[in-house]
């Protein structure tokens, strides 16, 4: 099903982040600015929700990210569709930094990423038909050469939903067949590049299967690419080529997907993927960590995995280790790497 990384060892980045970091915090006014200068205020609380984050998403490939809760999937996922902009380090589309683009350049890259959400409905206006929907985006950019209609309906049959019932509106269809709305709209501007927040994490479990083997098809049809994000470990080994694992703002692991399952290298992964009681046969959960997920306000110094991994040493709690490769597309960031090399 899958094309794996070893048969197009070629693949040039279609995105590249470099040291990509993003805070959210408010602005403090003149008066606050001043007052913080003088010592009479405290500066407002600084969320690092991404920090210095390096990641490559090749031409055709499907990547999985996956963590904790509130450990930066999502502002990775909009940063790479180009929603949201970062607060330091370069985004690089097709070889271009997003931030040089303007103009066309700008609107073409931003057409070509797309993000589908977990919850369709709050993406869709009620009040507007699902042929309004989907044809909105292409006509105002102009895609729509020909008939509106049959533009509508090529997308609405490539998302598996059926034309004929293209005058209804949202609430009128299950949240499966608001899914598939959903992606046809994103299809109808002619993506290269889907990145999925948690695209199926609302559905029943038959439909997210067939949701999830709709992606797959159109990844071989349309030639796309997606960033898969999501915390159900058995959907993300289901459908990546290769799986970045985040822990608190930082991608800690990446590997091939086979091989991030057979052998996780980073505490925080293998913690993650330890043997649980499964719900479902077959199915993976994520195991219950020790510990909580420290707050993103006031992240651990050093590797910020340190207070809860039980390999943890001096080292750990000061100094960050970069992720480096273990094995061919494998990398890590432990400092436990580094004494075993030695
Ligand atoms: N617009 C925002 N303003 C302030 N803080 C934000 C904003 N967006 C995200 N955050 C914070 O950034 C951190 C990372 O959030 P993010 O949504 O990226 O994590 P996540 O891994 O996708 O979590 P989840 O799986 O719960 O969606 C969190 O602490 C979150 O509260």
């Amino acid at each position: 099903m899958s094309m794996s990384l070893t048969e197009t060892p070629a693949t040039a980045p279609l995105l590249d982040l470099r040291q990509v970091s993003r805070t959210f915090g408010s602005r403090p006014d003149l008066a606050a600015r001043i007052a913080i200068a003088l010592g009479a205020a405290k500066p407002p609380p600084v969320v690092h929700a991404l920090d210095e984050v390096n990641l490559t998403v090749r031409k055709g490939e499907v990547l999985g990210l996956v963590g904790e809760s509130g450990c930066g999937k999502s502002t990775l996922g909009r940063i790479a569709a180009g929603i949201l902009p970062p607060s330091s380090g370069q985004v690089l589309w097709k070889g271009e930094d997003r931030q040089r683009l303007s103009g066309r350049q700008l609107r073409d890259a931003d057409l070509a990423a797309q993000m589908i959400f977990q919850n369709p409905m709050a993406a869709l206006n009620p009040r507007m038909s699902i042929e309004t929907l989907v044809a909105e985006a292409p006509q105002i950019h102009g895609m729509i050469q020909g008939d509106r209609s049959a533009y509508v309906d090529d997308y609405l049959r490539k998302a598996g939903f059926d034309p004929a019932m293209k005058r209804r509106l949202p609430h009128q269809f299950s949240g499966g067949q608001r899914a598939r709305v959903n992606i046809a709209r994103a299809l109808a501007v002619q993506p290269d590049f889907l990145v999925c927040d948690e695209s199926v994490a609302a559905l029943d479990v038959s439909i997210q299967a067939q949701i999830l083997n709709l992606f797959m098809d159109l990844r071989e049809q349309l030639d796309l690419t997606y960033l898969f994000v999501s915390h159900d470990l058995g959907v993300v080994e289901h459908i990546s080529d290769r799986v970045a694992i985040m822990y608190l703002g930082r991608v800690v692991e990446e590997a091939p997907v086979a091989e991030v399952f057979a052998r996780p290298n980073h505490p925080y992964t293998q913690q993650l993927l330890a043997e649980v009681p499964r719900i479902r046969p077959g199915k993976r959960r994520f195991a219950a960590m020790k510990g909580e997920l420290p707050s993103p306000l006031d992240p651990p110094k050093g590797c910020h995995f340190h207070p809860r991994c039980p390999m943890a040493h001096e080292r750990c709690r000061v100094e960050v280790p970069k992720r480096r490769e273990i094995a061919p597309g494998h990398s890590s960031a432990c400092h436990l790497n580094d004494q075993q090399a030695a």
